[in-house]
């Protein structure tokens, strides 16, 4: 679905991505996992060109991205929705209206508009709250709007950048459980950053760790048992929380 190809991006001199090459299947749930400034944003915004790779190819659907011009890069665009740990909502906007953006861009016709913006918001637990501005809900909610507006156009891929790091743990577990449902129901590819161990083991299904821009290891989280998460991926991420030496050569 996603395969990134011997990437590197850099700021300045700085290498803040090296030469990664990761394949995200279709339908799973990937996490991505590292310290701070390991490179987990830049890496997942490459995947929507929202940061272009000096070296290297980002591929999406069989198409290379970084090859494409404006306009077929906007439709490849269609088939990613992104939500961020700000939510990024437009605050005088109602709740509505900003579900419909894509839509407006995209020019659909008003009656399917308002149809599909009323089936997200459903979606999300949110109907009544159409009318509502940004600033009358709370975070959980902001976030939920956000994710109505990512799956308006029936994404593929869902690129979450730490959507639950603003919410408490009982809006996180609230949080990750319609991300498992959009999943589960409509076969969404999810992509999701997180510095939060929790959110990453409760909702993944395999996970890259990443760490100083590189990928440190690639392992699959099994619903029982101990398995190779537990005894190494997720030692050496408490180890970078605790700022111990990681041994990534
Ligand atoms: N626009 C930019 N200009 C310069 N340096 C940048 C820019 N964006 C990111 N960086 C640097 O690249 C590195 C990776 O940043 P990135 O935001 O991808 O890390 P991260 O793992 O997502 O960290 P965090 O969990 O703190 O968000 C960091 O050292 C950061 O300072």
């Amino acid at each position: 679905m996603i395969t990134l190809h011997n990437v590197t991006k850099r700021y300045g001199t700085f290498k803040a991505i090296q030469s990664i090459s990761l394949n995200i299947k279709a339908g799973e749930i990937h996490g991505i996992i590292g310290a701070s400034g390991a490179g987990k944003s830049t890496l997942l915004r490459m995947m929507n060109l929202l940061e272009k790779p000096d070296e290297g190819d980002v591929i999406i659907n069989n198409k290379k991205l970084n090859h494409l011009k404006g306009k077929e890069i906007r439709h490849i665009r269609q088939l990613l929705g992104m939500i961020f740990q700000g939510y990024h909502l437009v605050g005088n906007k109602t709740v509505f209206d900003n579900v419909a953006v894509a839509l407006e861009i995209a020019k659909i016709t008003k009656k399917d508009r308002t149809e599909r913006v009323m089936e997200s918001l459903r979606f999300v637990g949110l109907e009544t709250y159409k009318d509502q501005y940004p600033s009358q809900l709370s975070g959980g909610q902001k976030q939920r709007v956000a994710i109505a507006r990512a799956i308006v156009n029936n994404p593929k891929v869902l690129l979450c950048d730490e959507p639950t790091s603003a919410l408490d743990s009982k809006t996180t577990t609230e949080i990750l459980e319609v991300l498992k449902q959009i999943n589960q129901q409509f076969n969404v590819t999810i992509v999701i950053v997180s510095h939060e161990l929790e959110v990453i083991r409760s909702l993944a299904e395999r996970v890259t760790v990443m760490a100083d821009g590189q990928i440190y290891d690639v392992v699959d989280i099994e619903p029982t048992g101990v398995n190779k998460f537990e005894k190494g991926a997720a030692a050496f991420v408490e180890q970078l929380k605790s700022g111990g030496d990681t041994n990534l050569s």
